[in-house]
């Protein structure tokens, strides 16, 4: 197991969860909570020039405080890696869950669906398109509740959401018509395409577009044809249709999302984008961390809200009070 100098005293690597192209996730232990996480560790060099992908995304995480978005816990920089401490989503990959059962019902569908539309809506309202939405970037905290990762190839256009954007990125499979065209293309416009793919696949437990040669697969893409199970409602069928939409003018909007008669069904409200930052301050997290730091409650709190907010102190504090709203103690063990 390779030993990092940065991550000594403060997180126990463990097993290899994830791996892409220039970045690899590893399940981690903070030790003085013994708190789980994930540490998503890049290696500078073959970054190379996306170097500045990683500053982006780093960015966007400080500001997308959502209780379905994955959270940022704390970044660590040296002279040849960083590290992303990222909270830890045991219930895995949503995809497998499809897998596993095949496929999922109306109502869990669109449990999770809700979950998704909710976290894309609060992103978009914040400026920022996600552009890799797909199953295998939509994972399950403990509780099996959904939280949205990897904002590498997140989009903060300059002139807001609204403005288009070139890069083609993102993964063939899930991506809109114009994007794979290479045509200039909004932010919001495609995530709504790929959420309409990942609606399909939670109903359906296959994809819309599958095939694979390349060619093929983008000849099924721009017909916008794709099979419509007998078991999907008619409601499930219309708001499929609007989302997967091949000119982007005529896909239904987030806002329309929100307020659509399938994604309202059995609930009393639209999907509302109100986030909610658990970063209140909690007496008996800083009296902990006081015991063991040493330092008086009310200067660690000053110094957290004072922070960037990624800093091992911001870790620790959010980890405990992780811990605090699981009924968990509050045990922390000095890293002697
Ligand atoms: C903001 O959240 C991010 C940003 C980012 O750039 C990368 C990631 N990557 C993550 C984060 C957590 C997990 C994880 O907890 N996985 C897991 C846990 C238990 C069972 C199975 C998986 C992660 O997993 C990697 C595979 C996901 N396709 C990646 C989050």
């Amino acid at each position: 197991m390779v030993r990092y100098a940065a991550l000594k005293g403060l997180y126990d690597l463990e097993k290899t969860i994830g791996s892409g192209g220039f970045a690899k996730v590893k399940l981690a232990t903070h030790i003085a909570t013994g708190e789980k996480v994930a540490i998503k560790i890049m290696d500078k060099i073959s970054l190379g020039d996306d170097l500045p992908r990683v500053k982006l995304e780093v960015q966007a995480l400080k500001t997308l405080l959502h209780q379905h978005i994955c959270r940022l816990y704390q970044v660590i920089e040296t002279d040849g890696h960083y590290f992303m401490v990222i909270e830890y989503c045991s219930g895995g990959e949503l995809f497998d869950h499809i897998v596993e059962k095949n496929r999922l019902s109306e109502t869990e569908s669109r449990k999770f669906f809700r979950q998704i539309v909710s976290a894309v809506a609060y992103l978009h309202s914040l400026g920022y398109a996600h552009r890799d939405l797909k199953p295998e970037n939509v994972l399950l905290d403990r509780e099996e509740n959904l939280k949205l990762i990897d904002f590498g190839l997140c989009a903060k256009p300059k002139n807001g959401i609204d403005s288009h954007l070139q890069t083609s990125c993102g993964s063939p499979t899930y991506a809109a018509p114009e994007l794979i065209l290479g045509k200039k293309y909004l932010g919001s416009e495609v995530d709504i395409w790929s959420m309409g793919v990942l609606l399909y696949a939670l109903l359906c437990g296959f994809l819309p577009f599958d095939d694979n040669s390349i060619e093929n697969l983008y000849r099924k893409i721009l017909s916008g044809k794709y099979a419509e199970p007998s078991w999907l409602s008619t409601s499930s069928k219309r708001l499929i249709r609007a989302m997967l939409q091949i000119d982007p003018k005529k896909r239904i909007t987030i806002q329309e999302l929100c307020n659509h008669p399938w994604i309202t069904a059995g609930f009393l409200n639209p999907v509302s984008f109100v986030h909610k930052t658990n970063f209140e301050k909690d007496d008996d997290v800083l009296s902990t961390m006081s015991a063991i730091c040493g330092e008086h409650a009310s200067d660690i709190w000053r110094k957290l809200v004072k922070s960037d907010r990624t800093d091992y102190r911001t870790a620790t504090y959010l980890l405990l009070l992780d811990r605090k709203l699981r009924g968990l103690s509050l045990r922390i063990s000095s890293s002697a």
